[in-house]
């Protein structure tokens, strides 16, 4: 029998692409309500006690609602929730959805009731800190500083109208006051005890992002054991691949990843002059939103993590 997931959020940038990326597989049967009813708490319940799983693409507060309206409908409805928002990525009770980050993840995920997805730029942030601080190459303590590009998408259908109807700049630097959302999250998961600085921006492009993490190095931390630490974290994963010296070249390309469930590491630099940067290449829709999303859907369900990927 297919399991039955609820979108909710299901019109939106994220719900959209769940919803692609779902329809047509016979293991899934969703459960839809009328585009005109979307915000309606009553329906939304009723979808709601009619799933297995229910996607949250929504804003944080709609997000949290959605929970609390869940819990308000008795012991009898027991769906289990992926929370695409930021609303619970630190929470108690939820269990973080980032599968290849460290062994008993996956196990974790399968069981669990809440799932929140984590965030795009952390997907890329945390890809790259998180084995580097686990190897002692980066001290929980450092200064760090993490820069950023995304495409338009990422700011959800607000700023694609903006780019849409030609208001937005072609590029710009945001997130200035350093209280960006995926800031806690990025600490807290990378096992970091200070803050980084971080510096995200966006251009006229819909989809795509690359993270950079810029680094000094040191004795012991030169560019070929970073490369090697992140090679061996990440080995066998289906989609976190570590690419070797000199690729991709001398351009990294943010939408290289599009339309994938891909994220891209790379190690860049010159021994030299002790200068690095490590960089992520992610589709900030496919493993920073809505991929994993699926991934997350299929470890719950206990199918094939790739199925529909
Ligand atoms: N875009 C991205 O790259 C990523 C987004 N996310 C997260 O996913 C979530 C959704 O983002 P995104 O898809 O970009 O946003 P969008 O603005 O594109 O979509 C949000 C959707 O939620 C609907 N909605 C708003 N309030 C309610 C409500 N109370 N009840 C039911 N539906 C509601 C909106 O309806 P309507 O438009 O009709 O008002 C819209 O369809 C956010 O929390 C975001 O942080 C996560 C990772 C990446
Ligand atoms: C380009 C842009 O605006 N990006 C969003 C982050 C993407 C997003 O919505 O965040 P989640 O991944 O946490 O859901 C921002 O900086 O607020």
């Amino acid at each position: 029998m297919a399991h039955r997931v609820f979108i909710d959020g299901e019109a939106g940038t994220t719900g959209l692409q769940i919803l692609e990326r779902l329809q047509g597989r016979e293991d899934i049967e969703l459960v839809s309500i009328d585009h005109e009813r979307r915000k309606d708490p009553v329906a939304r319940g009723e979808a709601m006690a009619a799933a297995e799983i229910a996607i949250l693409c929504l804003p944080d507060d709609a997000a949290r609602e959605a929970v609390a309206l869940a819990e308000g409908l008795g012991d009898d409805v027991s769906v289990r929730f992926i929370d695409a928002s930021t609303a619970h990525r630190t929470a108690e009770g939820w269990v973080y959805g980032f599968p290849e980050l460290a062994a008993g993840n996956r196990d974790a995920i399968a069981g669990a009731r809440f799932v929140s997805n984590p965030g795009c730029y952390s997907t890329g942030a945390i890809a790259i800190v998180a084995p580097l601080v686990a190897a002692g190459l980066i001290a929980p303590d450092e200064a760090l500083t993490i820069n950023a590009v995304s495409g338009y998408t990422g700011g959800g259908k607000a700023l694609i109208a903006e780019y849409e109807d030609g208001t937005a700049p072609p590029f710009f630097v945001y997130g200035l006051t350093q209280a960006h959302k995926h800031l806690p999250e990025i600490t807290k998961k990378t096992g970091l005890s200070a803050r980084p600085v971080f510096a995200p921006a966006v251009g006229n492009f819909a989809q795509g992002m690359a993270v950079q993490l810029p680094l000094h190095l040191r004795a012991g931390r030169d560019l070929a054991a970073l490369r090697a630490t992140l090679a061996a974290h990440y080995e066998g994963q289906q989609f976190i691949r570590v690419l070797p010296e000199g690729e991709p070249g001398a351009r990294i390309d943010p939408t290289a990843m599009n339309g994938t469930n891909m994220l891209e590491l790379s190690v860049h630099g010159d021994d030299r002059t002790g200068c690095a940067t490590v960089v992520a290449v992610l589709d900030n829709l496919g493993k920073g939103a809505s991929g994993a999303a699926v991934q997350n859907l299929n470890l719950m369900l206990g199918l094939d993590e790739a199925a529909g990927l």
